[in-house]
């Protein structure tokens, strides 16, 4: 379905995305995760055909997407801040969509227009920020598109639309299985609706990992200061903070019933991390050197 290999993409002096390789086969939803400035957007417009590798090949269904309309119709890439001509309506928006996507699911848009509370006669770029978002999110699921891609789709909205956006996607990609590629800095939030996770580092993928085996990685043991560090001391920690005589420490090994008992044992607390801390320990860079 999706296959880059060694695929590096350069402005001028400056390389973004280096010998990037990555495959997926079968319909999943993948959460793509980052620093700021780590290289999504540049991946999804790679992914997209907007933009093309300064080396390497990426191929959709066999094909490159870049400058390709067969494959590039069977792609619906909503960016972050999508470009809608200042004239149009919601509506005409939606039109547009119905125009590139061949596989356009009406019922879907009208569906998610009635749930995100959206004015058909208004003009796109007369909504709110979390209004403009809802729009290129009905475009999105609406499309049906074999390669879904979803750029920051929770970008403006608030807690009671950013549910309702989950739940429409859970629906959506049950109706009609697919590549849904969204990227998000709300890990926490949508980790539970992605089958895998991709995570750019250093201008590589650093992860691709099934989310259900990320979930377990990572968690806190917290106690008396001696004796964490004597449990600790062949482990690789994240993560530490120091309160009077006891210690935190954040591990980078597994969730399990051994490190249950482990602390049962020693008199200590242990608690499973949150994906997103543990992400962002993971590549806080040194963190790992300066402890280890
Ligand atoms: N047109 C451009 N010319 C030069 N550099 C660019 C251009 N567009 C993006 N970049 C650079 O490419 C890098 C990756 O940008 P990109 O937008 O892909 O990151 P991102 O992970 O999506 O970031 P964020 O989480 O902040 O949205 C950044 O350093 C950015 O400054």
């Amino acid at each position: 379905m999706i296959r880059l290999e060694n695929v590096t993409f350069a402005y001028s002096e400056e390389t973004i995305l280096e010998e990037i390789a990555f495959t997926e086969e079968e319909p999943v939803i993948t959460g793509l995760w980052g620093r700021n400035g780590s290289g999504k957007t540049t991946l999804m417009k790679l992914l997209a055909g907007h933009q093309k590798p300064t080396a390497g090949n990426i191929e959709v269904f066999g094909h490159s997407p870049f400058n390709n309309l067969d494959i590039v119709k069977d792609i619906c890439y909503m960016e972050e801040d999508h470009p809608f001509s200042i004239i149009w309506t919601v509506e005409d928006a939606l039109r547009f969509g119905r125009y590139f996507n061949p596989n356009w699911h009406q019922e879907t848009a009208d569906r998610l227009l009635k749930l995100f509370n959206l004015p058909r006669n208004k003009k796109v770029t007369k909504l709110s920020k979390g209004m403009k978002t809802a729009v290129q999110i009905t475009i999105g699921l609406a499309s049906h598109a074999k390669v879904t891609i979803l750029d920051e789709p929770t970008n403006g909205l608030d807690a009671g639309i950013r549910k309702k956006f989950y739940q429409a996607l859970k629906e959506s990609y049950e109706e009609n299985p697919r590549f849904i590629l969204l990227s998000s800095h709300h890990i926490e939030e949508i980790q539970p609706l992605c089958e895998s996770l991709v995570v750019i580092h250093n201008q590589k993928i650093f992860l691709h990992e099934e989310m259900e085996i990320i979930r377990e990685k990572g968690f806190w043991l917290t106690g008396n200061q001696e004796k964490v560090e004597a449990v600790i001391k062949n482990e690789r920690v994240l993560e530490r903070n120091t309160m009077g005589k006891m210690l935190k420490v954040m591990m980078l090994a597994t969730y399990s019933k051994e490190w249950e008992q482990i602390a049962r044992e020693n008199g200590l607390s242990v608690e499973k991390a949150q994906v997103q801390d543990y992400l962002l320990n993971l590549t806080d860079g040194g963190v790992l050197d300066e402890h280890n």
